[in-house]
């Protein structure tokens, strides 16, 4: 047991081993929040005070989950399968499921991500001949998550205005589609399993004697909902109710878009009367440069609970500072760096691109393919969410629950079967009459519309039937073949990415045998446990990328980084619109949270940290003209090294007082000159992007970009093994092939 507490400071100690009361940490980035909460899990069970199935935690990814059970794992000679670890959405799915004839549901129901659900939006709308310019779907959904997180079904939705009114009046009819259909979307997974508890006095009396211990990291991005649901399973706070041990960084919380609410951090402390209240100061992450930046940009916010952090690691390297022409050029910059990190020795995996909005990946991802560097997305480019991987998935629910009218939307005449708009419109007519799920309205259907319809519910029906005995893999094979997507992709110009990745779905059903591990009596039902598969492939949608464990660079949002840390951090696109945000700009709150995402995003870095910026970037097909970001003026000089002269030009606000001034001073870095590379849309000798050209020395390679004109053009073609290479026009001697 000393093991396990030997390697913690005073306060982390007093907080691992407190006893079961009812506790809050609270703590800056890198101060071992995470770690004490695991240690803690450890602790306890290690000293006989609690059974593993005792305990429940939650946090904040799936891959956070992942790697807290494995750290659990090698901490404790026990198995830890009893303990129930996951996000507030992985443990209500594993309490409905369990539950499922309590909480109304079939045993196989399907979750909606947050794209199914608009699309069933969409389809409700216009089988109640809805005008959908008066009710955006977009905004219904917003209205309807956001009535579900606050608790609220359509009867409790206090309604003053007509138009009010009918939202609530579609929000009911959302919900009774959902129930016919047998699905759940994110929001409803939190709130029927809270009304399951709070209705069902057995089942919740279940759970709450059997959890005694329940550890709550970032506890500061829970909302309403969740919190209520936490305290649900905690009796309330009463005697002999479960000790809820929450850790969590006020200056972390960046979830206020979505409800969070700060304000549980102060309903904890007051309803739980909580008498443990510790703090950790000392950061075990960074190096003093990059926690002294962190702690000088948060400072400027005023709401506050206010704490300070320090580390005894030395100030290592400054941070760096880049000023790029355009988006293009800070990326192609990025990818350079990234090179010469992995050249010295550098991992790979322990390098982190981060950036505040989704969009700003694709250029990033361009120059990291052109230039061969593995690399994986996390959210973005969501492996569940690729077309391909959305229709496979859509039979694959269709195997387990042919009324999902989701799913039978999406790929009822994909591929094309001749099954039109008209004959689809029929059925949804037919299927109100009979008040069923489209599937089981085509056998009231004649004529065309019932024949080819027919063809397909057959199709169904023998899929059903010949997999229900196939392992998950070989039924997800099956799939394939015989519902033509294989083919259909295959035929398609285009088509081989899409391919790959269909079979990569076949590993991820692979995996997810080998992973849950699975017991026999799992195995023996394939529907059941293709029922599984699908759920976590929803909730595991923008976590999860193909070829997990290989060294690849890793690319995130800044809000999807939270918790974890790297040893270098590239943090790009700190212009004023973009980090902090247009839409923030304006109110203090606003502008506030978005100060903490800056936080989170230093604080992720462990030895090395750079930011960067771009006179002109394109985003969502227009070019903008930014100022650098007001939160680089927030940094003290002393800090930073610019790798680029500083330019009065692009900062923020021009004339705030003082701000550019400090960068003129020259740095001690060597500036390294940059002249403007204007990209130009044709090239000489008839070349193009994407053209196979023949190099003297390096070979055959494609152009992959191209830049500047006259006898400046230069162009970057790979040329596989012998790698990337920028070549002067003018003197390169290539030959077209
Ligand atoms: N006492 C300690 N001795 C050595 N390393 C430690 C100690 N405490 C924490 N660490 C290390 O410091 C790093 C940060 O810890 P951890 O991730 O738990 O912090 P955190 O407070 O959860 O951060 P965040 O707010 O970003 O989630 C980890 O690499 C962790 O292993
Ligand atoms: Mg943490």
């Amino acid at each position: 047991m000393s093991n396990l507490l030997a390697n913690l400071n005073d306060q982390q100690h007093q907080a691992v081993t407190l006893p079961p009361q009812h506790a809050l940490i609270l703590a800056g980035a890198g101060s071992g929040k995470t770690r004490v909460l695991t240690t803690r899990i450890a602790w306890l069970i290690q000293s006989g005070q609690v059974d593993p199935s005792g305990i429940l935690a939650v946090t904040f990814t799936n891959k956070a989950a992942r790697e807290m059970l494995a750290r659990l794992s090698a901490m404790l000679p026990v198995s830890t399968r009893g303990m129930w670890i996951g996000t507030f959405h992985g443990l209500a799915n594993r309490l409905l499921r369990t539950h499922h004839r309590d909480a109304g549901l079939p045993q196989l129901f399907q979750i909606l991500d947050s794209g199914d659900q608009l699309a069933a939006i969409k389809r409700l709308l216009k089988t109640l001949n809805v005008d959908d310019e008066k009710f955006p779907p977009r905004d219904l959904q917003h209205f309807i998550n956001g009535q579900k997180e606050a608790g609220n079904r359509p009867h409790a939705v206090e309604a003053w205005d007509d138009y009010t009114r009918q939202r609530v009046q579609l929000y009911q009819e959302y919900e009774a589609q959902c129930q016919r259909e047998g699905v759940v979307d994110f929001a409803e997974l939190l709130l029927r399993s809270y009304e399951l508890l709070e209705r069902n006095e057995p089942v919740r009396r279940h759970y709450q004697r059997r959890f005694r211990h329940i550890l709550v990291d970032e506890f500061q991005d829970t909302n309403r909902l969740q919190y209520r649901w936490l305290r649900m399973f905690a009796d309330e706070g009463r005697e002999g109710g479960a000790a809820m041990f929450c850790v969590g960084d006020d200056d972390q919380s960046i979830y206020r878009f979505r409800g969070a609410e700060v304000g549980n951090m102060r309903d904890f402390e007051r309803e739980f009367h909580v008498q443990n209240v510790i703090r950790l100061e000392q950061n075990y992450r960074s190096r003093s440069n990059i926690l002294d930046a962190a702690n000088a940009i948060i400072r400027h916010n005023t709401n506050r609970l206010g704490k300070n952090l320090w580390t005894d690691q030395g100030a290592g390297e400054p941070i760096r500072v880049f000023e790029a022409f355009s988006d293009a050029d800070e990326a192609r910059w990025i990818v350079e760096e990234v090179q010469s990190l992995v050249r010295d020795g550098g991992l790979r995996a322990e390098i982190a691109l981060l950036y505040r909005s989704n969009a700003q990946s694709r250029v990033l991802e361009h120059q990291l393919f052109s230039a061969g560097i593995p690399y994986r997305v996390y959210g973005g480019l969501r492996f569940f969410e690729r077309q391909e991987i959305k229709h496979a998935l859509a039979y694959l629910r269709l195997i387990a629950n042919p009324d999902d009218d989701t799913a039978f939307a999406r790929v009822v005449n994909f591929p094309t079967r001749g099954i039109g708009a008209r004959s689809l419109e029929v059925l949804a007519d037919a299927a109100r009459t009979w008040n069923g799920s489209l599937y089981s309205a085509v056998p009231h259907l004649t004529g065309k519309a019932g024949t080819s319809l027919g063809q397909f519910v057959r199709l169904v029906e023998d899929m059903r039937r010949d997999t229900a005995k196939l392992p998950l893999p070989e039924l997800v094979d099956h799939m394939l073949d015989v519902s033509g997507l294989r083919a259909h992709y295959k035929a398609e110009k285009e088509g081989r990415e899409r391919l790959e990745n269909l079979d990569e779905l076949l590993n991820a059903a692979a995996n997810f045998v080998a992973e849950a591990q699975v017991d026999e009596d799992a195995l023996a039902q394939p529907h059941a446990l293709l029922a599984d598969f699908l759920a976590h492939a929803s909730l595991e949608a923008g976590e999860h990328q193909a070829d997990q464990g290989a060294d690849a660079v890793q690319l995130m949002t800044v809000h999807s980084a939270k918790g974890l840390e790297f040893n270098v951090v590239f943090l790009s696109g700190l212009e004023e619109g973009l980090f902090p945000h247009e839409n923030s700009i304006l109110e203090t709150d606003g502008l506030e949270e978005e100060r903490r995402l800056m936080y989170v995003a230093v604080t992720r870095a462990r030895e090395r940290l750079y930011l960067s910026f771009a006179q002109s970037r394109m985003l969502h097909g227009q070019t903008r003209y930014n100022l650098r970001s007001r939160f680089l003026e927030e940094i003290p000089e002393a800090l930073t090294k610019w790798l680029t002269p500083p330019n009065p030009r692009s900062a923020a606000g021009g004339a705030l007082g003082g701000m550019g001034g400090g960068y003129f001073k020259p740095s001690s870095a060597k500036p390294v000159q940059r002249t403007p590379r204007p990209t130009f849309a044709q090239l000489p000798n008839g070349l193009r992007i994407g053209q196979s050209v023949n190099h003297p020395k390096f070979g055959q390679g494609v152009i992959v970009a191209a830049e500047g004109s006259g006898t400046d053009a230069k162009v970057q073609i790979n040329f596989g093994p012998a790698g990337v290479k920028w070549l002067l026009l003018a003197v390169a001697k290539l030959e077209p092939v």
